[in-house]
């Protein structure tokens, strides 16, 4: 049996220690941007360890409803709107102190039937998408920092995809939604947004040819949002992306990834990982190279939510949090790109007490935030008796 003596002294131990750093988001602040942000959506917000990490103001200062803002979810029968599942996220946001990415006004999927296979001439279209759009966006006024007002409006040639909205109306439709939009809220941000326009070709062309459309227009054009869905090992190089960025940003708009993931054919194995990790590295290293880039959303943060396995057959782990949202070595190199470290090697503070014949070193109570394991007794969730805890909470 072992007593303890009453001589306790704070030593600086050997032991080495994970010290906590800074997160996503207060990293990306940090270093000028405005944040780091995920997709969400409705149906995943009744799991609460989700809930707890999507609030983590320290990983994410944005979100973006991954659904329930989209035209079936708003307008699914003709001037009949829902905004229920809509506004929850938007509440959250609020309650959070997040910022509120709105996605979409106006795209070709997603659409109630009642808009895809309408009897619609030039005119009743144009009606019909101007009250939809004024319709959503006055509801959300002053509550989204950002609209993609149109989403995916071009072919991967750089030609514009033949949805009903163009059928109808021609190009025209474009800079009329952004038009719109701004009159309904003259202070979100307007974006364009797209994929497969991360690097440059016809397709990013494209996509420069509808900001100078709506610029002569003469209608408000703040951005342009380059989705980044990619594939692990597949993903354009980071200076292939700075110099696509460029591009973009020369046109006086402002640039974000705005649905970042990085998919792999499953299983996923330790170099899948490791290849992914430094792929989403070089994507959040260009955006960070560039000033007007001004933040990068993941399209949910966790493989349990993600929406690649139902829709890429065969595909999936494309988050940095895997099912069971542990950290995967994606989140990193995220990090690592945004200037912040996740762990370092250091001391440990103990006290240390004598014990009969000998002493022994137990690590005092700690705590999150700060630099690290402050001694404190609080931690995210519950108090750290121990640095596991510590490490398993807080980092
Ligand atoms: O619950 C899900 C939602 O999460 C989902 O949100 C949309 C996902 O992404 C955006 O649209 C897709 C973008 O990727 C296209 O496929 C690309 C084809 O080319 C490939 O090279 C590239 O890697 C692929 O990503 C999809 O065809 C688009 O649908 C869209 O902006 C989000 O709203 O929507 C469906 C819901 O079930």
């Amino acid at each position: 049996m072992v007593h303890f003596s009453t001589v306790a002294l704070a030593l600086a131990s050997v032991l080495p220690q994970l010290t906590q750093g800074a997160g996503l988001h207060t990293s990306a602040v940090a270093k000028g941007k405005l944040y780091f942000g995920s997709a969400t959506d409705n149906p995943e917000l009744t799991d609460a360890p989700y809930l707890t990490q999507l609030s983590n103001t320290d990983d994410f200062g944005q979100i973006t409803p991954g659904n329930s803002q989209k035209w079936d979810a708003t307008e699914p029968s003709q001037n009949t709107f829902s905004y229920t599942n809509g506004d929850v996220i938007a509440d959250l946001a609020a309650k959070n102190g997040q910022k509120l990415r709105c996605h979409a006004l106006v795209w070709h999927s997603q659409l109630p039937s009642w808009v895809s296979s309408g009897s619609w001439t030039n005119a009743t279209l144009l009606a019909a998408m101007k009250n939809h759009i004024t319709n959503v966006a006055t509801h959300y006024k002053g509550k989204c920092y950002a609209w993609d007002v149109v989403n995916e409006a071009l072919n991967e040639d750089g030609t514009y995809r033949d949805n009903v909205f163009y059928k109808h109306i021609g190009e025209a439709y474009l800079p009329i939604a952004f038009a719109t939009a701004a009159a309904a809220d003259p202070d979100v941000k307007l974006y364009y947004n797209d994929y497969n326009i991360e690097s440059a070709g016809s397709k990013s062309s494209g996509a420069q040819r509808i900001v100078k459309l709506v610029q002569q227009y003469g209608a408000k054009i703040d951005g342009v949002g380059l989705q980044g869905h990619f594939i692990v090992g597949s993903t354009p190089s980071q200076s292939a992306q700075t110099t696509n960025l460029a591009a973009f940003t020369a046109l006086g708009v402002d640039v974000a990834y705005t649905e970042l993931d990085i998919r792999m054919t499953l299983p996923s194995t330790t170099a899948l990982l490791t290849q992914q990790s430094t792929d989403y590295k070089n994507t959040v290293a260009a955006c960070m190279a560039n000033t007007k880039c001004v933040g990068i959303t993941i399209w949910d943060y966790t493989d349990k939510y993600s929406w690649v396995p139902s829709t890429f057959s065969g595909q999936g782990d494309a988050c940095p949090w895997d099912k069971n949202l542990v950290k995967k070595p994606a989140y990193a190199g995220i990090l690592a790109a945004l200037g912040g470290t996740s762990s370092t090697t250091t001391t440990l503070v103990t006290s240390t007490t004598t014990a009969g014949s000998g002493a022994t070193s137990v690590p005092l109570y700690g705590q999150c935030g700060g630099s690290g394991w402050t001694g404190g007794t609080t931690c995210a969730s519950g108090t750290c008796k121990h640095i596991n805890d510590w490490y398993s909470q807080c980092m």
